[in-house]
């Protein structure tokens, strides 16, 4: 069964993969294949020798000779550990004697790591910081002091002393500049500025003047926290949120009131726009559109239109601005239709093409067109990114042991993992919080992550509820350490402060959505690193990168995983004299194959458990199998080694009847069940737009 691939699934099993709004619920009821098929295997790089198929075998009921125990990492609860049998208890400690199992080894049969020839490129680079104070500006002096008194700046970043100018002169405008560079204040100060200078004292009841528009609800948060700061001395403009997650009675009750600077996802202001009759918009003089590409991303498009023919339908003039430090094709489009005569600002540092000239802001009429300028992006000059090549087999101990190196032995770390899916996230965080937090002191399982204080696990996705996201955002954002386990909900525009590594142990689908991830490290000016995880067979995703001017360097497995030689907790206990190894490779793998045994553990400590682990399995490939085309060829459902992918969800065994064949059907189908009037309706009432790969992938708001 080790060997064995693309499957299909039926039954319930079927149904418990199949996709899912961002809420959990099935989308649709499909039909499901009657007839198991076994697709026959395909040469991959992935592909180890036939031996593997007798591997990982479940063995009948063996007395073992050695009473064994349970493991955790404290490494003095055991009597004895042998890595090929060892009895099973649950993660709470309490010990179940279960079948002797025979468990495959981490370090034989897997594919070879390629050397990475990765070729070095030139990246493009902006300048953070101008020497230019807020003063400068002409901005009202009560909105000056606010900047340097209560958010504590002195100098403008280039995108605001780039930008600012442009939109007090009251120009449309395009926005590219690097993650962290300070993109809200750029549009939030010309708006405060423009709107506590108007001639007629703005009312409350006037409704909004101002209408921001982003992707997630934590984006709003955030968002309209800025302005709320920055209004502070014009007490008679009122900011308000609708990000749904709240009821939307009082959300209409708050627009009755009124609201002057309204900062919304699209769907629930679609949603408001539908069935609110207090909404008005013949006031409206700024529409701004941050993070427009994932805007549109998300599946938004419909709603922007509906958006934009409610505000032309009651005010023809305004100011729009678009926002992000990606651009895409859909994103010129969209400025074709709702910029009006835009300036196209962007902060690239041309100081290496021109050898002169310091780093200057290109302020340019015509919006970029070609798809070489969209597709080379800027990336912070404080960010290091690095790759590590990981046989799948070996994937969880690897992204295990990075997490225990950085934050249980380094000071100060905080740290995001992005995962494909929230199936994925939710696996992860309850099985991290489950064995890791024992290791750190912490009175083993039931027990909430911040109960311990030197690991913390939380957890962002769609799936969670509005108070939980909302919550869970404060406290990682409050925090000077932690480990945060999240979907791409946490990708866009999210200011996080001191978040010191990123780590994209799901690969992603684009480099827009690369350079966003990486984006949450090394704001504005600060050190930061990431951390890709891919499969040997993966390897040329490198390349890809490098195509769009992205430079990663090269983390050894090995280097990572020798952090467990710095901890006795993963040591295997020796028999009577038995001398301990030197702390070689030989200690190391024994070392990891103890920790990988603990997720075994756990995750073998019920049929509950196991069941679930299947679901995230399925979860994993259901995402992989959603790479877009030109990425096919790297990640392809294909290459993956089904056995051995199981390892990294603590399975010991490559389940039965999963399926990976229909795929391409269930996308289609999605697709069009996505594109549905009642589909629309549905998401729109009940939970945020997710795009079809996004939902697909597992990936929700
Ligand atoms: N002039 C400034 N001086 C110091 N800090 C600043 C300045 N402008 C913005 N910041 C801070 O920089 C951080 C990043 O700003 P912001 O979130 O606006 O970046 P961004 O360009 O929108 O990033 P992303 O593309 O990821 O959304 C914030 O914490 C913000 O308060």
């Amino acid at each position: 069964m080790a060997g064995a691939r693309g499957l299909l699934l039926h039954g319930p099993e079927a149904r418990a993969v199949a996709p899912r709004t961002c809420s959990g619920m099935p989308l649709a009821p499909e039909r499901r294949q009657a007839k198991a098929t076994k697709r026959k295997h395909q040469g991959s790089s992935e592909a180890p020798p036939a031996k593997r198929r007798h591997e990982t075998a479940f063995l009948p009921a063996k007395k073992p000779s050695v009473k064994e125990t349970q493991r955790t990492f404290k490494g003095n609860t055991q009597k004895t550990f042998s890595p090929k049998k060892y009895s099973v208890s649950t993660g709470g400690g309490k010990q179940e004697e279960r079948p002797c199992i025979k468990t495959s080894s981490l370090f034989k049969n897997n594919p070879e790591i390629p050397e990475l020839h990765r070729p070095v490129v030139k990246q493009e680079r902006e300048q953070v910081f101008t020497p230019e104070s807020f003063h400068e500006l002409g901005l009202h002096p009560h909105l000056i002091s606010t900047i340097t008194t209560v958010l504590k700046m002195s100098s403008m970043t280039s995108v605001q002393k780039q930008s600012i100018p442009v939109l007090l002169e009251g120009r449309d405008a395009l926005v590219r500049s690097q993650t962290g560079s300070g993109k809200t204040l750029a549009y939030c100060i010309p708006v405060v500025q423009s709107l506590q200078a108007l001639k007629s004292k703005i009312q409350r009841s006037d409704g909004p003047y101002a209408l921001v528009l982003v992707p997630t609800r934590e984006l709003a948060l955030q968002s309209f926290d800025t302005v709320q700061k920055l209004l502070k001395p014009f007490t008679w403009i009122v900011p308000g949120v609708l990000m749904g997650g709240e009821k939307r009675k009082s959300e209409k009750a708050r627009l009755r009131k009124g609201i002057n600077i309204l900062i919304s996802t699209p769907g629930r202001l679609v949603d408001h726009i539908k069935s609110t009759k207090n909404i008005r918009f013949s006031r409206i003089q700024w529409l701004v559109l941050d993070e427009a590409d994932r805007i549109l991303d998300l599946g938004f498009e419909k709603d922007i239109t509906v958006i934009l023919n409610a505000l032309n339908a009651e005010c023809q003039k305004r100011q729009n601005i678009l926002l992000s430090a990606t651009l895409t094709e859909g994103v010129t489009r969209l400025a074709d239709i709702s910029l009006h005569n835009p300036v196209s600002i962007s902060v690239l540092d041309k100081s290496h093409d021109h050898s002169n000239t310091e780093g200057r802001v290109a302020r340019e009429v015509a919006l970029p067109q070609t798809s070489n300028e969209r597709d080379s992006f800027a990336i912070p000059e404080s960010l290091d990114q690095h790759v590590t090549l990981v046989p799948s087999k070996l994937r969880l101990v690897c992204l295990a042991a990075f997490v225990l190196q950085k934050c249980k032995f380094e000071k100060d770390q905080k740290m995001i993992i992005f995962f494909s899916s929230c199936e994925l996230v939710e696996f992860h965080y309850t099985l991290f919080l489950h064995t890791l937090l024992s290791s750190s002191g912490a009175p083993a399982s039931r027990q909430l992550p911040s109960a311990s204080s030197r690991l913390k696990f939380l957890r962002l996705h769609g799936n969670m509820k509005q108070e939980e996201r909302t919550a869970v955002f404060q406290e990682f954002s409050h925090s000077k350490t932690g480990v945060l386990l999240c979907t791409d909900v946490a990708a866009r525009g999210l200011d996080l402060p001191r978040v010191t590594w990123i780590i994209q142990y799901s690969a992603p689908s684009s480099p827009a959505e690369y350079i966003h991830r990486i984006g949450r490290t090394a704001r504005i000016g600060c050190r930061g690193s990431s951390l890709l995880i891919l499969a040997p067979s993966e390897a040329e995703y490198v390349n890809s990168l490098a195509s769009h001017k992205i430079n990663v360097s090269e983390i050894k497995m090995a280097d990572i995983l020798s952090v467990l030689a710095r901890d006795d907790g993963f040591k295997r206990k020796q028999r009577g004299n038995q001398k301990s190894h030197a702390l070689g490779p030989q200690e190391i793998q024994e070392r990891a194959t103890v920790l990988q045994t603990v997720f075994e553990d756990y995750v073998h400590s019920s049929k509950r458990t196991v069941s679930w682990a299947k679901k995230a399995l399925q979860s994993f490939i259901r995402a992989y199998a959603t790479y877009p085309r030109e990425l096919k060829h790297i990640f392809h459902v294909r290459s993956l080694h089904l056995g051995h992918v199981a390892k990294s969800f603590g399975l010991r065994d490559a389940p039965r009847n999963l399926c990976v064949t229909s795929m391409k059907k269930r996308k289609t189908n999605l697709r069009s069940i996505m594109q549905s009037p009642a589909f629309c309706l549905l998401r729109s009432r009940h939970t945020p737009p997710c795009p079809a790969n996004e939902v697909m992938r597992g990936i929700s708001q």
